[in-house]
């Protein structure tokens, strides 16, 4: 049996196009076109092509491209008046602060600065506490990415045993709750889980997020299950996840290969959150 393979590029060009359609819907209806602030610290390369692809979608999608760029050596409290100087900006729909930021600086601290409802990571405490009450907030962009492949690919939710592979506060938390929010029965496994295998093999979804290389073999997967790689590696054989994709594509139902599966669905829910964000403060009169 060979897996279905699902095209995460595919998918965040629909949703880019449809969240561009929002945008001229909102431009024509006398709105503003949402701004997204993308702020990046230092100049780690990595960052520097993410940052890239952010701001190049956002221009694509009929948006506002608001990037700022502070010097690696740069203090906290210029850091966090940068921020307050874009919380405070009418112009400015979502702030991105890029993670992870110099370590001189206190990344946490930073984002307290972020306004819930410019908060297009969905990354702040306030929008945290919104998700784990069931309440409507903005969520963070890779895992409703990832809940978005699913729907779009017809993938049942309600009722299914979805574990996710690991607990972090960009990913790992926030998937099981949005899990949890669609019904499914969730198992959140981590570095002591005892036997990972074996609570992976329970799993009609199996969402990793764990970081570690090829940590996920055919021996931890149900024959038809839903395997979903949110690892990202660079290697002299260029990028992986966090799954071994051929050996798991022949006991899986569906999988998402790396790349061209989660990571230009973060990109694209970057999009829709910075569109919801613009259409909430424009309708309560905030401009
Ligand atoms: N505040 C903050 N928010 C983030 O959302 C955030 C961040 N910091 N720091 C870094 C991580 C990483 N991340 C990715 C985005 C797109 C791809 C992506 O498009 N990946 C392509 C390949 C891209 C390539 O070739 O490098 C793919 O998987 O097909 C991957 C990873 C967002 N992050």
């Amino acid at each position: 049996m060979t897996a279905e393979i699902i095209d995460g590029r595919a998918v965040a060009q629909q949703v880019r196009e449809e969240v561009a359609k929002g945008v001229a819907e909102l431009v024509a209806a006398g709105g503003t076109a949402p701004g997204l602030a993308t702020v990046l610290i230092g100049d780690d390369p990595a960052s520097e092509v993410y940052v890239r692809s952010k701001r190049r979608a956002c221009v694509a999608a009929g948006m506002v491209d608001l990037h700022r760029h502070l010097p690696g050596d740069v203090p906290q409290h210029e850091a966090a008046a940068l921020l307050d100087e874009l919380a405070a900006d009418p112009a400015v729909s979502g702030i991105l602060l890029q993670l992870p930021t110099p370590g001189h600086l206190d990344a946490e601290a930073l984002l307290t600065r972020i306004p819930a409802e410019k908060d297009v990571d969905g990354l702040t405490t306030a929008n945290a506490g919104l998700l784990a009450q069931g309440r409507p907030g903005l969520r963070p962009c890779t895992p409703s990415g990832v809940i978005e492949l699913l729907d779009r690919h017809g993938v049942p939710l309600s009722g299914a045993h979805a574990v996710v592979i690991g607990r972090s506060v960009l990913v790992g938390k926030p998937m099981a709750q949005l899990l949890l929010e669609r019904n499914a029965t969730v198992t959140i496994c981590h570095s002591r889980t005892r036997d990972l295998a074996a609570e992976c093999r329970r799993a009609d979804v199996l969402v990793v997020a764990a970081g570690i290389p090829s940590l996920v073999g055919a021996d931890a997967v149900k024959p038809g299950a839903t395997v979903i790689d949110v690892g990202i590696h660079r290697g002299e054989h260029g990028l992986t996840g966090d799954v071994q994709y051929d050996a798991v594509a022949e006991v899986a139902g569906t999988i998402t290969p790396v790349p061209g599966g989660v990571g230009p669905m973060t990109i694209a829910m970057l999009l829709a959150n910075t569109l919801t964000a613009a259409r909430v403060q424009q309708s309560t009169g905030r401009r």
